[in-house]
């Protein structure tokens, strides 16, 4: 195991108790460094996609080392993550998907809806994803590499006059 990960959690109102359900459990794991909540608070109602470009955005800028986004479905909210140059976000509901979000994707943002697995199946994936590190010399770096190639080619493109 390698070093300890900065983690962002969000959510929208569809995911607010699994939110803070997966924070108390992240913020007791031996394998995380630091927990940041971007919302939603118990009182307040923010759309998923604010939530989750916030989130992205704080990984982009390597404030964090992943974030952890629940609304509704998890769709919503990998969606808009995945806009945010950079991020690859996923939505997985299944042991083997989170472990290869990781190992094959280098995902840095989880996605899971409360509204489509149950709390402790959620907040055991999510354990489990803590374990997780990519590795850089696999054969899947490549692959990652490609989506990061293809970003870097359109930025440049999109500054042409
Ligand atoms: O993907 C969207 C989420 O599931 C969200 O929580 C609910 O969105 P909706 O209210 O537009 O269905």
């Amino acid at each position: 195991m390698t070093d300890k990960l900065r983690i962002i959690i969000g959510s929208d109102d569809a995911g607010y108790e699994y939110k803070e359900a997966l924070k108390a459990d992240l913020l007791e794991s031996p394998l995380v460094a630091s927990v940041e909540d971007v919302g939603v608070d118990a009182d307040c109602s923010i759309a998923y996609p604010h939530v989750a470009i916030s989130a992205a955005e704080k990984v982009s800028a390597g404030e964090a080392d992943r974030a952890l986004l629940i609304c509704g479905t998890g769709l919503g909210v990998a969606i808009s993550a995945n806009k945010v140059p950079g991020i690859r976000a996923v939505t997985a509901h299944d042991g083997f998907s989170v472990e290869r979000a990781i190992l094959s994707n280098n995902a840095q943002v989880l996605c899971m809806g409360q509204r489509v697995v149950g709390l402790e199946l959620a907040r055991r994936l999510a354990r489990e994803w803590l374990t997780y590190r990519f590795d850089e010399s696999s054969a899947s770096a490549a692959k990652v590499q490609a989506l990061s190639d293809y970003e870097a080619t359109h930025a440049e493109a999109e500054k042409q006059p």
